[in-house]
């Protein structure tokens, strides 16, 4: 999170990240042996952070969590940190939207991203700009990865099973953009490995035994 902001800096979009603690995170993702699966959930949202961080200015980021560890690296790098209600992922999408004015532009970005790059989102959100309300799906073109609504734009939050075509219903307009890395989550081992051939974060590939990082 001490990154400086790069050329590819989109300035008007604020963004949230919910990222759930370490305990009940990613109970889909049977992690490699030796792997402890809060912390490769905790290093996957890390590196999402990062590669946000490049692109947006830090005092417009939003992470929502209960874990204290990761709110105090948000807090000290200059982000806001809202507390998890403890509800699920709607609730906590709209806690981090409710901290946030109606007349700026407003992304919610899920934290299971661990190779998301930098340009991918900005290209994202530069085509976000150019709708009411946008989206990007994941790679089974299910779920939802980016949620954007423009200033003076309320959003309208479906996240959980389905959400791509909810998230289509309520009026988010899909971006059909070349961004495997932010269309990369990962929930399940087919997804840590999809990531991994894309190359992960360094928090993330940290974690990762060998084996699994080889082709
Ligand atoms: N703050 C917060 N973030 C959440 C919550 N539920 C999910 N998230 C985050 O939203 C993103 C996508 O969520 P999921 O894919 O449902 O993750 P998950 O609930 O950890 O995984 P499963 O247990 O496998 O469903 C991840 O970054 C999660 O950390 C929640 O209740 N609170
Ligand atoms: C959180 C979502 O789903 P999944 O956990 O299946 O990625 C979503 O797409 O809104």
């Amino acid at each position: 999170m001490d990154i400086e902001p790069g050329p590819l800096s989109v300035p008007t979009w604020h963004v949230v990240v919910p990222v759930k603690g370490r305990s009940g995170a990613k109970t889909r993702l049977v992690p490699p042996p030796g792997v402890d699966r809060g912390e490769l959930a905790l290093a996957m949202a890390c590196d999402a952070l990062v590669a946000l961080r490049r692109v947006v200015p830090v005092d417009r980021v939003v992470v929502v969590t209960s874990d204290a560890g990761l709110a105090a690296s948000v807090r000290a790098a200059g982000a806001h940190v809202v507390a998890d209600p403890g509800t699920g992922l709607v609730p906590a999408v709209e806690a981090g939207l409710a901290v946030l004015p109606l007349h700026v532009d407003r992304a919610v970005l899920l934290g299971d991203l661990p190779a998301l790059r930098s340009d991918e989102l900005a290209a994202a959100l530069s085509a976000g700009g150019g709708q009411e309300r946008s989206f990007v799906a994941d790679r089974g073109d299910t779920g939802t990865t980016l949620l954007l609504a423009r200033a003076g734009t309320p959003h309208d939050v479906h996240f959980g099973t389905g959400s791509a075509a909810a998230h289509a219903a309520a009026g988010y307009r899909p971006l059909a953009l070349e961004v495997p890395s932010l269309r990369t989550d990962v929930d399940d081992a087919d997804d840590l490995r999809a990531a991994v051939s894309l190359g992960c974060g360094p928090a993330t590939t940290a974690l990762l035994p060998d084996a699994v990082c080889s082709p």
